[in-house]
């Protein structure tokens, strides 16, 4: 029985209000006064009717009822009462005291019986004793809601939290998980309750892990942490990067928890932990570092990480005595696409590049883009040059294919440059640099191409900058001359032609010739400013020429490859001309085949505008360069000119002979111009003469010379063999 004490027991009491309901008037008065001068607030009923009406009006605490009443009796009373008020506590006060009568009162739900005549003292005890038992279970009742609360609100904290929250057992599988591992790794707790951690992790980092539990000096103050990836559930969920931070639970950890459910998991659980998914810290990391070390259009290792496998390779291939080759590659007219078409194709093309590029190399070989349409590759495995070769034709091949971008074809070649360790230079920039230098031997030539470094390719840096400098001041002050070089005409020996050559009258180093100063510009893109001004120079001084007498007198210039493909070209030297007042058929532009094989489309397109406008074209070097005759038919071409090595093998064998018959025979069929470069000796030019080749050029007749002497020279009648040649 519950202790109260008086002030307690009355102040309980004072807040009853109990139902009194019997037919016996003067019992239920003698009740009524009893409960209400033991501080109790009675209501009465008089019969079974009138108490359940009682009971739909008002709140009881406690019921004293008599079981035989008119109309509805006290059982009938005590079922309206347990279903409107469950929480009042029933008493029966009857006279009705067989056995079955009580039995069947307390299976009802009554908590006690008072036989009557009632003893008021036993209603006194038997009340209190009701109030004591309420009372207790209303303390219970909160005690269970305050535990039932508190543990919805850890389960909710645990549930909700951002992170797993997991308990291992001693031997390291899983005895409590919280919902957070459906989100972030797509199981249910259930699948892996009971299960290994290794479940979720590969093998090296289980045992990695799984060493770090194991560690003495961790402790709920000192716990462990650790990066893991866990494996996601289902093969197509990506494994996440997470922080595991986890501890022994030591018994004490257990004593506040008396839930069943806990005290089982007090019985297994050994560790604790909480796995903090940092997968978008881990994937921003590396991003961050993927940046670093990355061009992010193509994809591939930049400038950083390619010194970085070339300085590993280095050190392997010194330490093996073996050879590595590094390219360094430059797309030719990437430029001008990049111009006319606009970034987003040059864009895509780079990547489109970077694709073909990739499917000639092997694991193990480092392509990278160094920056714009340049590329360097690092071969650290070859044999030999022949290898590096080989290689250097593949991606030569595969970048001659065209790119279909925008529905429309783009040719696009390369110029490769080769430097071989340890022959080419022993170290990262060395290597580079020398790469560097032969691939602008390719572009000199005409691009497409490869070349091994050499060290008479070697120009000191600084002498390199120096030279620069000066030629953007050639240029700018003028130092740049023109000379002539006449074309005669075999049959009459007159000039008919001059090919405008471009010397650089240096203040301090005299006259420097083309090979001095025309490979620097090329690479400088000061190539394009130069020819400019040789032609307008060249076009001024021979129109004078050509308006003072000599209107069939022919100019040739030299273009470079950059000047042909600009899609401009022909509008701008066409206004060039109308400026001058230069007639246009007297113009002659020279182009190397290299030059028409590079980009067929464009260049063939520029040269029929040309041709549309009387400028005449002349391929230059004939024979030599990388060719196909095909487009010899169907281009608008109007000279040939025979290389001099050909011219001179005229003097030394038959080979050279037998070549310049066959091209002249073939001129002839395709009724073009014949001009024979390099002519140096009278043998040659009696061969030529006989073999219906139309002009002659070369020392024999004169060197390139400036203005003023080639003037003199146009009122010969027959031009005279040169004293110097
Ligand atoms: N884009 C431009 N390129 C130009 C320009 N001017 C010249 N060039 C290019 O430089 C190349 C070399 O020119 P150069 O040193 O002037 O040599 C020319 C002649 O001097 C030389 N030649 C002529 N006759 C003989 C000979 O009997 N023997 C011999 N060993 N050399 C001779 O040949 C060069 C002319 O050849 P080609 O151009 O093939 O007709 C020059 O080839 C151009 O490519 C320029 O303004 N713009």
């Amino acid at each position: 029985m519950i202790q109260t004490s008086d002030s307690e027991s009355d102040r309980l009491r004072a807040r009853q209000q109990v139902l009194v309901a019997d037919d016996n008037p003067r019992l239920l008065a003698s009740l009524a006064s009893l409960l209400s001068d033991h501080g109790f607030r009675p209501v009465t009923a008089s019969n079974g009717s009138e108490a359940c009406r009682l009971l739909q009006e008002h709140r009881f605490t406690m019921a004293l009822l008599d079981l035989n009443m008119p109309g509805r009796d006290g059982f009938q009373v005590m079922e309206e009462a347990s279903r409107l008020q469950p929480d009042c506590a029933l008493v029966v006060v009857s006279g009705e005291t067989s056995f079955r009568a009580v039995s069947r009162a307390l299976r009802r739900g009554a908590s006690d019986y008072i036989r009557k005549p009632f003893d008021p003292d036993e209603v006194l005890a038997t009340l209190e004793n009701v109030l004591g038992k309420q009372s207790l279970m209303q303390a219970h009742e909160d005690v269970q809601q305050r535990l039932e609360k508190s543990e919805s609100l850890h389960r909710y904290i645990v549930n909700n939290s951002p992170d797993i929250v997991f308990m291992l057992d001693g031997q390291g599988r899983f005895c409590f998980l919280n919902r957070k591992v459906v989100n972030l790794l797509g199981y249910q707790p259930a699948d892996l309750l009971g299960k290994h951690f290794r479940l979720l992790l590969d093998d090296e980092e289980a045992s990695r892990s799984k060493l770090a539990l194991k560690n003495p000096g961790i402790s709920a103050d000192h716990p462990v942490s650790f990066e893991v990836c866990l494996r996601a559930s289902g093969s197509d969920r990506a494994t996440r990067h997470f922080e595991i931070t986890a501890f022994p639970i030591s018994d004490d950890s257990w004593r506040t928890l008396g839930d069943r459910e806990y005290s089982d998991l007090s019985l297994h659980a050994r560790y604790y932990g909480i796995a903090r998914d940092v997968t978008e810290r881990k994937e921003a990391e590396a991003f961050i570092s993927f940046q670093a070390y990355h061009d992010l259009l193509t994809r591939l290792p930049n400038r950083a990480l390619f010194r970085d496998r070339l300085n590993m390779a280095l050190n392997h291939a010194s330490r093996h005595h073996q050879q590595l080759a590094v390219m360094f590659l430059d797309l030719d007219r990437f430029k001008i696409i990049n111009d006319t078409l606009g970034h987003t194709v040059g864009d895509r093309l780079l990547q489109a590049v970077t694709q073909r590029l990739e499917r000639c190399l092997r694991k193990g070989d480092t392509l990278s883009r160094f920056g714009g349409d340049e590329f360097t590759l690092l071969l650290p495995a070859v044999p030999d040059r022949e290898h590096a070769a080989v290689i250097a034709n593949k991606l030569i091949d595969t970048l001659r294919e065209p790119f279909v971008l925008d529905n429309q074809d783009i040719y696009i070649g390369v110029s490769i440059g080769i430097a071989m360790f340890p022959e080419a230079g022993d170290t990262i920039e060395h290597l580079i640099r020398n790469a560097d230098l032969a691939m602008y031997q390719v572009k000199s030539r005409g691009k497409d191409g490869y070349c091994f470094f050499d060290s008479s390719m070697t120009v000191d840096s600084s002498e390199r900058l120096t030279l620069e400098r000066d030629l953007r001041r050639a240029i700018s002050e003028g130092e740049l001359r023109v000379h002539y070089q006449p074309q005669v005409c075999l049959r009459t020996r007159r000039i008919t032609g001059l090919e405008a050559l471009v010397r650089w009258q240096h203040p301090e180093r005299g006259l420097l010739l083309p090979a001095d100063f025309l490979p620097l510009a090329s690479e400088t893109n000061l190539i394009s400013e130069i020819s400019h001004q040789v032609l307008k120079n060249a076009c001024e001084e021979v129109g004078q020429w050509i308006a003072a007498g000599h209107q069939d007198l022919r100019l040739a210039v030299n273009l470079s490859p950059v000047q042909v493909e600009h899609p401009l070209f022909t509008e701008r030297l066409m206004s060039q001309l109308r400026q001058i007042g230069f007639p246009p058929a007297n113009l002659e532009i020279e182009i190397t085949e290299n030059v028409i094989m590079n980009d067929l489309e464009q260049v063939s397109h520029t040269l029929r505008e040309l041709a549309g406008h009387g400028v005449r074209i002349a391929i230059d070097d004939f024979g030599t360069g990388y060719s196909s005759l095909n487009y010899l038919h169907h281009l608008p071409i109007h000279t040939l000119k025979i290389d001099r090595s050909f011219v001179h093998g005229i003097r030394s064998g038959n080979d050279g002979a037998c070549i310049v018959n066959a091209i002249i025979a073939m001129a002839q069929g395709l009724k073009l111009e014949i001009v024979a470069e390099g002519v140096e000796t009278q043998d040659q030019l009696d061969y030529l003469s006989t073999s219906d080749c139309d002009l002659v050029q070369g020392f024999l007749f004169g060197r390139a010379q400036p203005g003023y002497r080639v003037a003199e020279l146009l009122g010969h009648q027959a031009l005279p063999i040169a004293s110097s040649a």
